[in-house]
């Protein structure tokens, strides 16, 4: 282990040997991440309860709105992202992420604004929901219950989704997802039905199962993944905007619980860009050099390399609900993969499974999830405590 600066120990190799040992992991991670992380599919049916018990159906008394914004930032700000896809192209209303304090200038009563935040009290989440008051726009909450967040939806008189709180934020993605989709479900803009929601959530509770502390390294996907990611530094492209949504969420994860340096984002976009990292130093002129015979114990730093995640949405998703032809994206994830095995670079592949929007970026979420919580725990990092985020908090007084 190295005592690092700021209180922050860890080991500069991943021990492999840690992973198959489930007491051992159980000890790496005090706060119990593994475990959160492993409700994804419980905290879909109780923010579906929850919102439920809501009065989430007045929003739609004054029709449909001119547009939608999810103000929140990290976890909170991500279901923005995720309501955006699960809409599709086809939303006739503009669906906005905003992620710092306030709403965008255009903001009137012919608007709606969902104000998320896991603890009820962001900077962002909390000026938001006061500029929508302020401007006669319709406003959601959701977040920690008997909250500062909660006052203010209730001094609106708006609808407040309370989400029970389990540090840290991005532990709750479901549970606050939830909420924002069915708010938007009762202003007619998506079409999440009570069986999308259940068979998201017993696809959760799958992969929770398949990546549980129990399973062996060679049969657990969430182990294999981490592994696989130990000592480079990762890119994670989406083949399609919704895998590009799961794409994001892993660059969170590895950040946050893995402290990885990655790269994420649209394989159409990388395509025209980002897609040249494959052949500098990091991709093929490193694996070109590599000697396949040299001890990877002497490895002293020098050969890091880069690892392809492909996340393919499997071209499962109905014609309509695309921007651009299936065919397209899934020969330009062949494309990548034939580019990577090309210059050595090593590339994972998660294909999204299941039926509705909602359930394939589950599929493409839980695993990934797990894998970045395994990769802290073999480097010796709590996955839960990240002294960095809170000192940036302190120091910048929020
Ligand atoms: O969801 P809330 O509580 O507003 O937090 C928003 C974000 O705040 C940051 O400081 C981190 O803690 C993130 O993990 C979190 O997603």
């Amino acid at each position: 282990m190295i005592d690092g600066t700021a209180g922050v120990s860890g080991r500069r190799d991943a021990d492999e040997a840690l992973l198959d040992n489930p007491q051992a992991l159980a000890e790496a991670d005090p706060g119990g991440m593994l475990r959160h992380t492993a409700s994804a599919g419980a905290q879909v049916r109780e923010s579906a309860a929850l919102a439920a018990e809501a009065n989430l159906a007045v929003l739609a008394d004054d029709g449909r709105p001119r547009a939608v914004v999810i103000a929140g930032i990290g976890t909170a700000g991500r279901t923005g992202d995720v309501l955006a896809t699960v809409a599709g192209p086809r939303c006739p209303v503009p669906i906005i992420g905003h992620r710092s304090a306030g709403v965008p200038g255009w903001v009137g009563a012919a608007d709606v604004v969902i104000a998320v935040s896991a603890s009820g009290r962001s900077p962002e989440a909390l000026g938001a929901a006061e500029a929508a008051h302020r401007r006669g726009a319709r406003l959601v909450a959701v977040g920690a219950p008997d909250s500062q967040l909660q006052s203010i939806a209730e001094q609106a008189r708006a609808p407040f989704i309370p989400v029970p709180r389990r540090a840290p934020a991005r532990a709750s993605l479901w549970a606050l997802t939830v909420p924002v989709l069915l708010a938007a479900r009762s202003l007619g803009l998506v079409k999440v039905n009570e069986a999308d929601l259940a068979e998201t959530a017993a696809r959760l509770d799958a992969d929770a199962d398949r990546c549980r502390s129990a399973g062996e390294s060679f049969v657990n996907p969430a182990k294999s993944l981490a592994l696989g990611l130990a000592g480079s530094i990762p890119i994670v492209w989406g083949s399609s905007p919704l895998a590009t949504v799961a794409a994001r969420r892993f660059g969170d994860t590895l950040s946050a619980n893995a402290r990885y340096p990655v790269v994420t984002g649209a394989l159409g976009e990388a395509g025209r860009g980002r897609v040249g990292l494959l052949d500098g130093v990091f991709g093929g002129l490193a694996e070109g050099e590599r000697d396949i015979f040299a001890d990877p114990a002497e490895d002293d730093g020098e050969g890091t390399r880069l690892r392809l995640v492909l996340l393919r949405d499997g071209g499962l998703n109905a014609e309509d609900d695309t921007d651009e032809p299936l065919a397209v994206e899934e020969r330009r994830a062949d494309a990548v993969q034939t580019l990577a095995e090309r210059r050595g670079v090593r590339c994972d592949v998660v294909t999204a499974e299941g039926g509705s929007a909602l359930e394939r970026l589950a599929s493409l979420i839980a695993v990934p999830d797990f894998a970045s919580i395994y990769l802290a725990l073999a480097h010796g990092l709590d996955p839960m405590a990240v002294p960095a985020i809170t000192e940036m908090k302190e120091l910048s007084n929020q």
